[in-house]
């Protein structure tokens, strides 16, 4: 095997690329790796060179696991990224940064650490370069044994280590290359030596397929030409693509006096500005690794180009959101948290059903109304899903809890058939028997951090939020989606504080959760709340204005229609 790969030194990287995302193909690497492919049991290895020390090489091990994987029934690879960069001890980039962001985008990280800096969120106190022999080590075990798809690169020290890196790359194709030519720490330290500019524009950029210098690092590519504007940053990624990569990202995360955060995409023809928020925030430490790596985990994943540098900056601007009130170390520049996602949704392992979209139309029983209408709640809860209800809470106050459960049961067999969530008020145990979608809980119920270590990472829990730091604890519980209210008087909750429109502007504003307005809300003022026009908000919960009705499909259709109205007016008008 070692003696095949080495007959490949010849072959030039460009020539070799693969297209995107072509699925692994096993006959033809079994049939590179010298195996027998038409019987798994007749296998033939090629002989170990003398190098392996008469030991299987790792690629042949790794077939005897491909060909054990298929004789069981099939396998599985993971979209593969190697990161070639930079430890930071303190985390927030460089080497850390890159796992842990291609770890949230559901790709395999390995890595090869060309230097390791004693770094925190003050600066960078010293930089120990790896040597290049042993660079070039880490390169050769990973890439002979792993079907790596993306290499991106950060940190290289020297021009001796970029060379290292040419030849590896030669040697053992990739599908793409993400170069993020990292010079200067955002705390204004050098990370790599003056050299490495002729390494990057004459070796490395011709193999890449996107480069992301920030504002300083493309001026220093271009010999000091000064960036101050977005119309700077396009010609800036012409004169970089003249240098042989096939794709431009200038990031203006430094750009002067802005109040976006703007960068320049140039694909050799066309230029595309891709504007996003500016999050106000300290911690920013470590957003271009992150970007690259995110650019790098898309490919991986089989996204065209454009695609993946737009998730990859909708991602660090999600996680800086996040992130902008962590705090860790006492200097000016703190890390984000790109596992955010995972810390409070879980969402890449075992995806929870939860849509935010159903807390459009959200309707709450109440079993003194329907006594008084005389309904069972079987049958108040048909007709509001009948109406447009788009997520049902059973809220039984006085019910014992073998009826409770009884009637829960009952409904969920309605909710699961028309797909709407069915959730329990307060009662966690009732929403464990019934195997409910999950619980509503008040500030003086069962706390959302315990109700979620009960039911697990897959259920719905909603809080009631009356502040910005209630809705703060909901997040950091791990809630879904929090209730705010009540948003005018109503005589279903007593003692019950109305907020307002402006306190539920407030709140959702606050909130990094999907919020439900709840409290007096009825036909004549639904359309009003969702007039407030806060992202955050996604829908009205109403009882009475069901419930204590003569028909509940009417009633439910009506409001549905205004909420319709009124959200898309309130978008228009954004
Ligand atoms: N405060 C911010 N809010 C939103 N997006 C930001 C912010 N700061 C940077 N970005 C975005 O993060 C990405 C990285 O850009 P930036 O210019 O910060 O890279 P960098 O200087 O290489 O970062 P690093 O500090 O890791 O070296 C870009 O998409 C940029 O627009
Ligand atoms: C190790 C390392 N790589 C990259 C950067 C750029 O943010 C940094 N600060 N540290
Ligand atoms: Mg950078």
């Amino acid at each position: 095997m070692l003696e095949l790969l080495d007959s490949c030194d010849s072959r030039r990287f460009r020539a070799t690329k693969m297209p995107i995302n072509p699925s692994f193909d096993t006959s033809s690497f079994m049939a590179v790796a010298g195996v027998a492919t038409a019987s798994p049991s007749s296998l033939i290895y090629t002989r170990p060179s003398s190098r392996s020390g008469g030991r299987i090489p790792g690629n042949a091990r790794r077939t005897t696991a491909v060909v054990m994987a298929a004789e069981n029934g099939g396998w599985r690879t993971m979209p593969h990224v190697l990161t070639v960069a930079g430890s930071d001890s303190g985390a927030g980039a460089g080497i850390q940064a890159d796992i842990k962001a291609c770890g949230a985008l559901g790709a395999y990280c390995s890595s090869v650490i060309t230097a390791v800096t004693a770094q925190n969120t003050v600066g960078v106190q010293g930089v120990h370069s790896v040597p290049e022999a042993f660079v070039a080590k880490q390169l050769r075990s990973v890439l002979s044994d792993m079907a790596v798809d993306v290499v991106k690169t950060g940190m290289l020290p020297s021009v001796g280590i970029i060379k290292v890196l040419c030849r590896s790359l030669q040697e053992f194709p990739v599908k793409a290359l993400v170069v993020d030519p990292v010079m200067v720490s955002t705390s204004g330290d050098m990370l790599a030596g003056p050299s490495t500019l002729s390494g990057y524009r004459d070796e490395l950029f011709v193999m890449a397929d996107i480069v992301t210098p920030n504002l300083k690092e493309a001026s220093a590519l271009l010999g000091g030409m000064s960036l101050r504007t977005v119309s700077d940053m396009c010609s800036a990624a012409k004169s970089i693509h003249n240098l042989g990569p096939r794709n431009v990202l200038v990031k203006g995360g430094h750009l002067p006096g802005s109040s976006e955060a703007t960068d320049v995409f140039f694909d050799g023809e066309n230029y595309h500005v891709l504007h996003g928020s500016r999050v106000n925030t300290r911690n920013t430490h470590g957003t271009g690794c992150t970007l690259a790596s995110c650019i790098a985990a898309e490919l991986a994943k089989g996204s065209p180009m454009l695609q993946a540098v737009q998730r990859a900056k909708t991602f660090v601007e999600s996680a800086l959101d996040y992130s902008k009130d962590i705090l860790i170390g006492n200097g000016p520049q703190g890390p984000l948290d790109h596992l955010f996602d995972l810390n409070t949704h879980a969402h890449t392992a075992g995806a929870r059903s939860f849509d935010a979209n159903d807390l459009f139309l959200y309707a709450v029983t109440d079993s003194g109304m329907n006594r008084k209408w005389g309904r069972c709640i079987v049958d108040a809860v048909k007709a509001s899903i009948e109406g447009g209800a788009t997520i049902v809470q059973l809220r039984e106050k006085e019910a014992v809890t073998r009826d409770f459960i009884e009637a829960a049961n009952a409904c969920l067999e309605i909710c699961r058939s028309n797909r709407v969530p069915l959730l329990i008020n307060d009662r966690v145990d009732v929403a464990l028997a019934c195997d409910a979608d999950g619980v509503h809980v008040g500030q003086s119920d069962m706390p959302a951090r315990v109700a979620r270590s009960i039911l697990g990472p897959q259920k719905i829990i909603g809080v009631s939020c009356k502040t910005a730091a209630q809705a703060e604890q909901a997040w950091a519980d791990g809630a879904d989606y929090i209730g705010c209210g009540g948003v005018f008087p109503t005589t279903t909750k007593a003692n019950n504080l109305t907020v307002g429109l402006d306190g539920l502007k407030v709140v959702c504003l606050a909130s990094k959760l999907p919020v439900v307005a709840i409290g007096g809300i009825s036909a004549a003022n639904a359309g009003s709340v969702m007039e407030i026009s806060v992202p955050r908000l996604k829908g009205v919960a109403v009882v009475s204005a069901l419930f204590n009705r003569e028909c509940i499909v009417t009633e439910a259709r009506r409001l549905k229609s205004i909420l319709m109205d009124s959200s898309s007016h309130a978008k228009l008008s954004v």
